[in-house]
């Protein structure tokens, strides 16, 4: 029989994850087939580990209930490893921007019926120094006001938390030296936030890089260099609209590799968590996870003949 892993935060989704769990658990076992084993998260890491579990153990699924720590941690069990589980996502985060990219429902009892789907898409991750990231890179001080957003807050405010913490901080004008070294070149300067994105949707903004494709292979990076962009409140209107690449005071390229330097100490958002301080190596892994996805997500891509 199939095996299939749930990873879940019971504390995620406003008090009712265990209520989904029950729903995951049966739709998985009597509608596709799967042995379930439940894994509970009571601590940082523990969703990490029980992944590597998973793999060395050769499950064919993984299912993540949770936020998108949640997934992040997730992912990052199938750093290094020979066998990679399917992913199944079950978004109860506020943000949710993996599964947004993906078109899975942000409705978890919707998000539930998508893992009888035959669908699938081998999306890419990338790595960063030691861990693996599936959404963003941050880096820069306006990251680390990013990382201070708190949950609580996020839950009154949902994505707008981050836009809000961010304009507080820029309002004070800091910028970081920063060397942005990629595979068609270099660029120096001070900038107060250099974002690295896999997926159009970031901060539950989804069109703060409309071009990226979860399986095009590229990083999405953008160079925000001038704080005028964010004073005279353009930013708000170019994320909402798609065309932050075409602003003036922002440099967009795309690369598979990108190392970020600086002479003082800078710190990180990955995946909307804080991260390593600079410097960071960033690299991309094509098509490294096969996710399951709503039939009618992507009619280019092909069903599994397997699970048919
Ligand atoms: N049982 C638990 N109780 C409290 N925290 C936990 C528990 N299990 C895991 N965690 C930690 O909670 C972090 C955040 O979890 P997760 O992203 O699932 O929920 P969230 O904070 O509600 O989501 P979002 O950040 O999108 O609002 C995880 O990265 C993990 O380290």
């Amino acid at each position: 029989m199939k095996q299939a892993m749930i990873i879940i935060n019971p504390s995620s989704g406003k008090e009712l994850a265990l209520e989904y769990l029950r729903k995951v658990e049966d739709i998985l076992h009597t509608e596709a087939g799967y042995d379930v084993v439940v894994n509970e998260t009571t601590k940082e890491l523990d969703a990490t580990n029980f992944c590597i579990d998973a793999c060395k153990q050769e499950f064919d699924l993984v299912v993540s209930i949770g936020g998108d720590g949640t997934l992040h941690e997730t992912i990052n069990g199938l750093l290094d490893q020979k066998h990679r589980p399917k992913l199944g996502i079950i978004p109860l985060g506020t943000v949710n921007d993996f599964a947004r990219a993906m078109h899975i429902p942000l409705d978890p009892e919707e998000a539930i019926h998508t893992l009888t789907s035959t669908r699938r898409r081998h999306v890419d991750m990338a790595r960063i120094n030691d861990q693996l990231f599936a959404n963003v890179v941050a880096a820069g001080s306006l990251a680390d006001a990013l990382s201070s957003v708190s949950s609580e807050e996020k839950s009154k405010l949902g994505a707008f938390a981050y836009f809000k913490e961010g304009a507080k901080e820029l309002l004070s004008s800091s910028k970081s030296p920063l060397v942005i070294t990629h595979d068609s070149g270099t660029w120096e300067g001070d900038a107060p936030i250099f974002i690295a994105a896999l997926t159009n949707s970031v901060g539950g903004f989804e069109n703060l890089a409309p071009d990226a494709e979860v399986d095009d292979g590229l990083l999405h990076c953008f160079i925000v260099h001038d704080l005028n962009f964010f004073n005279t409140l353009t930013a708000g209107v170019s994320l909402l609209f798609g065309n932050l690449k075409g602003h003036k005071d922002v440099e967009y390229f795309t690369a598979t590799q990108v190392t970020v330097t600086s002479t003082e100490p800078v710190k990180t958002n990955v995946d909307g968590e804080a991260g390593p301080e600079l410097p960071i190596k960033l690299h991309i892994l094509p098509s490294h996870v096969e996710v399951i996805v709503p039939e009618e997500a992507d009619p280019a891509e092909q069903a599994d003949p397997a699970e048919e």
